[in-house]
């Protein structure tokens, strides 16, 4: 498991490593591309990989009325980093201080002095320091200086563009589910807490959890499938986002899961979900059985979509950090 590490916290095990500065939101294909790299360099100089995030991203401090929902909590991040091999997550809280430092004082504190860093991967596009005055080539200047390894990696490509946070984001927010999870290499996630809905699911044969406090982004409204994870255990479900016009519900931002091959009582508990295929939009029903009809043409379509391979029950990691909210 990738440890996840405060700046204020760094220690021996941390340092002389490879080091990847970055959002690293959704850990998607390009920062896997990024990990990849650093693992090879980490091999070379026997030091560990070591990525670094800066949070709340530093947009949150510089444009508050602009932060872009975030994909992924930070132990998320760490959980998918460590699927790639990520030693260590160094988290720097940021604030207007550390935002401040020029890209040389940036260097110099965080690269050399708490990192000492034996090598160094970014992208093209990296930049550091006070208005982001440092870019690729001043980085490479630094590192020169410094003896530090410098390999800058090629951007990924998916559909001609670079992958990225913010298109992964676009997409969701279209409800292009199967485009995002491509560029993502895995499924969206969110987690929520199960909350009292209008209690009419369980009388229409299809109880649904309804999530409050998300903290990530909540795909456009319309009906996925996927999968709720819940106390260890994977369940394929069929996903609700919107608001239910059937029964004359405007609220826009429900979150509605029914969970397959499941019984029991989710009230007040945490539940992890991942996104996987879109199935419809929203509709407006006639009857509540005209509803239904179109509940079990749901299901099949969702137990379709995700093939035969996951049939009922699948034993997954229990990830602890996962559904604890911070
Ligand atoms: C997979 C799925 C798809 C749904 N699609 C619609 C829909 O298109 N239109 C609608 O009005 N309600 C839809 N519903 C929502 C049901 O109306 C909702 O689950 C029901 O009102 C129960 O709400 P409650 O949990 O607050 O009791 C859907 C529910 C599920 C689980
Ligand atoms: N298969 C299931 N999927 C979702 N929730 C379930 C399931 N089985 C039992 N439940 C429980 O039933 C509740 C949902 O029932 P429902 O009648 O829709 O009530 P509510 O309107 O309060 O959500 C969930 O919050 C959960 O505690």
């Amino acid at each position: 498991m990738t440890k996840i590490i405060p700046l204020a916290e760094v220690t021996d095990a941390v340092r002389g490593g490879v080091i990847s500065i970055g959002n690293f939101d959704g850990v998607h294909r390009g920062h896997a591309a990024l990990i990849g790299k650093a693992r090879e360099m980490a091999d070379r100089v026997a030091g560990p990989v070591v990525g670094v995030v800066l949070d709340p991203h530093p947009a949150a401090i510089l444009r508050p009325d602009r932060v872009p929902p975030k994909l992924t909590w930070i132990e998320r991040r760490a959980e998918l980093l460590s699927q790639i091999n990520t030693d260590f997550l160094v988290v720097v809280p940021t604030n207007q201080a550390f935002l401040n430092l020029s890209a040389a004082d940036f260097f110099e504190s965080l690269v050399k002095k708490t990192l000492a860093a034996k090598g160094i991967v970014e992208g093209p596009n990296f930049f550091f320091g006070r208005g982001r005055e440092g870019n690729i080539e001043t980085l490479q200047t630094l590192c020169d200086q410094s003896e530090i390894d410098l390999v800058v990696a090629d951007s990924s490509i998916d559909s001609d563009a670079m992958i990225s946070s913010t298109r992964i984001r676009q997409q969701l927010e279209a409800g292009n589910i199967e485009a995002a999870v491509h560029m993502l290499g895995h499924p969206h996630q969110i987690r929520g807490r199960v909350v009292r809905g209008d209690g009419r699911g369980t009388g229409i044969g299809f109880p649904t959890a309804n999530l409050s406090e998300i903290d990530v982004l909540v795909p456009a409204a319309g009906v996925y499938g996927g999968y709720a994870i819940h106390d260890g255990h994977r369940y394929r479900a069929a996903i609700h986002i919107g608001p239910n016009p059937t029964f004359n519900d405007r609220s826009d931002r429900k979150v509605e899961v029914h969970v397959m091959d499941y019984t029991g009582d989710l009230y007040d508990q945490m539940l992890l979900v991942d996104f996987v295929s879109r199935v419809r939009d929203i509709a407006r029903f006639d009857s509540v059985e005209a509803l239904v009809a179109q509940l079990q043409l749901d299901i099949a379509s969702v137990q379709s979509s995700l093939g035969q391979s996951s049939l009922g029950k699948i034993e997954t990691a229990k990830s602890e950090n996962n559904t604890n909210f911070k």
